[in-house]
């Protein structure tokens, strides 16, 4: 891992020579000049007193005006470190690894990555520190240069006198008790973290609109706003004590250092005294002993920065590694239409991270041109069923085969491209109404017939002729647009999955959970007559996934799913006259709906 991460530290340094020459080489002389500017600030310093003792003004000048400008050079220099690395930083971390790490996710093939909140956590790590990935091996230069100036300027004391070199002892010691404060602030931080998270939770559901209309309709909000003040009491106070203890380590480490210094600074005088120094060495030894905490400081922060972005290095790995493996497929085409439609063979699918099977040795048959309905309870698995019938997951078990070839030889792209589907949890794109619905596919994002079409099979005519600007209405309040409803939101999900005209398979996800009942049925008679032009068409099988059986019982098909497996399949008729599960979730539904029809 060490050897992986300091690789790609060089080529970090390398992508920058490549894409940004001048910056870099500036960047680099810069780091390397400011090895010696302050060692030759104390030399000149101590030049000029010795001088000016000897009586020597044109030496004096000389070391006087040597020492100013390594002074002024240092200042200048550490000016534009900061804005060369900065701009760097922005072009090679933001726009360069930023961009790769975005176009990997967008190439990620499946589910995954955005389902399971270990993986989101560490994209949203990579994303989010992308900067900080590119300062790494520029903290990695500085800190060789640092230690290179540190080797320096001890040199330069030990020419006075190798007793000095105790210095650095007392100007390394503060560091540790600086950093003990820091780790007791750092582990205040932890522990108070939970209740700095709970009085965050709780001003964001008193002020976000949704929990705050509850809460004041229950009149919970006072009781709300004491717990957040609470929460919020307990974190402050925990991380207040930590500071003090904090400053206390730094006011102890700093005592130490100026004891050591005073002592150093006698023994020169004393040296001087008894003629063993000159005042040029107690000038140059002093600058030195000053400025040697910076560099141990400089040094150990350099150190840290450079082994922190150590800690990016899992994250990108492994995205690099995820998208690799996840670009596994097969790159057969689709067929133009389905002959005989989908099959089923004990198909079995476990989420990663989980041991429950969300699907268990379903087998079953999709004829081609058919409208199949899957019904089961909540978490029954009807919504996997469906990812992995788009080849957003792979089972682990069985197969599915399309038209007898394996959906796994089929290259993931090409059969997708023949998928349409409107999920429960559809997207709410931002962006213009059109543009919404259009992305369904996006070779037609701007086809006006297209469009209308769509917007016809969603029966979305009526929101579009409300919108100010009909499609071209900018949605997204965020972005001074239209907010839509639950249900308008799930119209342009409805269209936006009609856009594809060929698909082999059509899939309706629970297509109508945020729409009044007189719509849905509207819906459904649309795309059941959608349903029987595209099996006309592509022999395209249509998926109704619903938890309403009225909707289903027209179905040519219908799958039950009970815990995963799947217990019945059959006609309407067939499943009732089974009098089974199917049978009597169907008459405890009747039975419920039975005194509002
Ligand atoms: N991303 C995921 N990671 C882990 N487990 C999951 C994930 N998605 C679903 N599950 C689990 O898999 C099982 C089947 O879920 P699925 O969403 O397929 O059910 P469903 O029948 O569609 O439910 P609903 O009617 O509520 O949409 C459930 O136990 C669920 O908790």
């Amino acid at each position: 891992m060490t050897r992986r991460y300091l690789n790609l530290l060089v080529e970090l340094l390398r992508l920058s020579w490549r894409l940004h020459p001048a910056p870099t080489a500036g960047l680099l002389a810069l780091r390397v000049a400011g090895v010696v500017t302050t060692p030759a600030m104390a030399y000149a310093l101590g030049v000029a007193v010795d001088a000016i003792v000897r009586h020597d003004p044109r030496a004096a000048a000389a070391g006087a005006a040597l020492a100013a400008g390594a002074f002024a050079l240092g200042r200048y220099l550490a000016g534009l470190d900061h804005t060369l690395e900065a701009m760097l930083a922005d072009r090679i971390g933001v726009l360069h690894i930023r961009r790769h790490v975005e176009e990997h996710l967008a190439r990620i093939d499946g589910l995954d990555h955005l389902e399971r909140t270990d993986l989101l956590d560490r994209v949203t790590v990579l994303r989010g520190a992308a900067w900080q990935l590119n300062h790494a091996p520029w903290q990695a230069v500085a800190a060789a240069c640092h230690v290179l100036r540190l080797g320096l300027l001890l040199l330069l004391m030990a020419t006075v006198t190798p007793w000095l070199l105790l210095l650095l002892v007392f100007a390394a010691v503060p560091l540790w008790f600086d950093q003990r404060g820091q780790r007791a602030v750092a582990a205040a931080e932890t522990d108070t973290a939970e209740a700095y998270r709970l009085q965050r939770h709780l001003f964001n559901l008193a002020t976000e609109p949704a929990g705050g209309k509850e809460l004041r309709v229950s009149g919970a909000a006072d009781d709300i706003a004491r717990r957040q003040r609470q929460a919020w009491d307990e974190a402050v106070r925990g991380r207040f004590r930590a500071r003090v203890r904090s400053a206390a380590w730094t006011l102890t480490g700093w005592t130490l250092f100026t004891a050591g210094f005073a002592a150093g600074l006698w023994l020169l005088v004393d040296r001087t005294a008894r003629g063993e120094a000159s005042a040029g060495d107690v000038v140059l030894a002093v600058t030195v002993a000053v400025s040697l905490r910076n560099t141990i400081q400089d040094t150990l922060f350099a150190v840290g920065e450079a082994v922190g972005g150590r800690t990016l290095l899992d994250p990108l790995v492994w995205l690099n590694d995820y998208a690799a493996a996840t670009r596994v497929g097969g790159h057969a085409t689709p067929p133009a239409r389905l002959r005989t439609g989908i099959t089923l063979d004990r198909v079995g699918f476990t989420y990663p991270g989980t041991v429950q099977p969300a699907l268990d040795e379903v087998t079953c048959r999709l004829p081609a041109g058919s409208v199949v309905a899957v019904v089961g309870e909540y978490g029954s698995g009807k919504t996997t069923l469906v990812k992995l019938l788009t080849s957003l997951y792979r089972q682990q078990r069985g197969h599915i085969r399309v038209d007898g070839r394996d959906l796994a030889d089929l290259d993931p792209a090409g059969w997708r491209a023949r998928v349409s589907a409107a999920f429960q949890d559809f997207g709410r794109f931002h962006i213009r109404f059109g543009e919404t619905i259009g992305v369904g596919d996006l070779a037609h994002l701007s086809d006006p017939d297209r469009l209308d079409h769509a917007v016809r099979a969603a029966d979305a005519g009526a929101l579009v002729d409300r919108l100010p600007d009909g499609l071209d209405t900018q949605l997204g309040r965020r972005f001074d647009g239209v907010e839509l409803s639950e249900g308008q939101w799930q119209r342009t999900a409805l269209a936006r999955a009609s856009m594809r005209t060929d698909p082999l398979l059509f899939v309706l996800d629970e297509p109508t959970a945020s729409l009044d009942a007189p719509s849905e049925h509207e819906i459904f008679e649309r795309y059941l007559a959608r349903a029987r032009d595209l099996a006309a068409r592509t022999g395209a099988i249509t998926m109704i996934v619903s938890h309403r059986f009225s909707t289903v019982a027209g179905a040519d098909h219908i799958l039950v799913l009970h815990r995963g497996r799947l217990v019945e399949q059959g006609t309407h008729e067939e499943l009732l006259a089974a009098g089974g599960r199917y049978a009597t979730l169907y008459g405890i539904q009747a039975t419920a709906y039975a005194p509002m029809t």
